[in-house]
């Protein structure tokens, strides 16, 4: 099947009581560990440098945030990988490694490099809606825009 054929099923998993292990820790780091801490368990972040937010989540105790560079030995205990450097190599090699170690793993910079993708995510209360056009997220974003907006009226009119 070509890439472009591909659908990608919503499964929803449980990770209360799993570690997502995030390398990297710039943008899109971020934006994933913001939609992700209601969801896991326990969040560590390996960066030599990372953005205010996660600094932040750091010292509120939200995440453990390891100031270093990224070594394989990092991923050995991670129930999930996600792969967000803006270092392609750092990230191939985040890649094959989480391959040998039978880790479900998300490269940011390659679809092609990813296990699962990441979803964009609308909630309300208990229901979680979670987006993916199979590897088109400009699509995802502007539906995920246009929901939010039925979403907002539909409980205004409900008000
Ligand atoms: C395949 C996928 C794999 C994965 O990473 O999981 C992937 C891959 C890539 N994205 C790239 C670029 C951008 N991605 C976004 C946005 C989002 N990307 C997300 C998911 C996914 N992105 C996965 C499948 C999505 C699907 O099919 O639905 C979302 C849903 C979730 C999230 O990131 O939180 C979130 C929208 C959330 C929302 O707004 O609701 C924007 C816009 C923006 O940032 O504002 C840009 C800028 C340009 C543009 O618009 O295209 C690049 C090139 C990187 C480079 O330049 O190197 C790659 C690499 C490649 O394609 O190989
Ligand atoms: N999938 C998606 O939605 C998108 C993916 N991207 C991809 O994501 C990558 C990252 O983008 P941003 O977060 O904007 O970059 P950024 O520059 O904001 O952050 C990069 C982070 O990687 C860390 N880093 C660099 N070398 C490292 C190493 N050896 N070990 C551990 N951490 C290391 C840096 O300390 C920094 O925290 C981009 O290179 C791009 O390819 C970009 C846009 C959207």
């Amino acid at each position: 099947m070509k890439a472009d054929e591909k659908k990608y099923f919503p499964m929803f998993v449980d990770l209360t009581q799993k570690k997502v292990t995030v390398i990297g820790a710039g943008n899109i780091a971020k934006r994933r560990i913001e939609t992700l801490l209601s969801f896991a368990g326990t969040i560590e972040v390996i960066a030599p440098d990372a953005c205010e937010r996660i600094k932040e989540l750091a010292k509120e105790g939200r995440l453990v945030w390891k100031e270093k560079e990224y070594d394989r030995e990092d991923l050995y205990d991670a129930d999930l990988v996600l792969s967000a450097t803006n270092n392609e190599k750092v990230n191939n090699d985040v890649y094959s490694a989480c391959k040998c170690l039978g880790i479900s793993v998300n490269t940011a910079s390659n679809r092609m490099k990813c296990d699962f993708y990441f979803p964009s995510i609308l909630q309300k209360e208990e229901t979680v809606i979670g987006l993916n056009s199979a590897g088109n997220p400009a699509k995802t974003k502007n539906v995920r825009k246009e929901m939010q907006k039925w979403i907002e009226e539909a409980g205004e009119k409900h008000e």
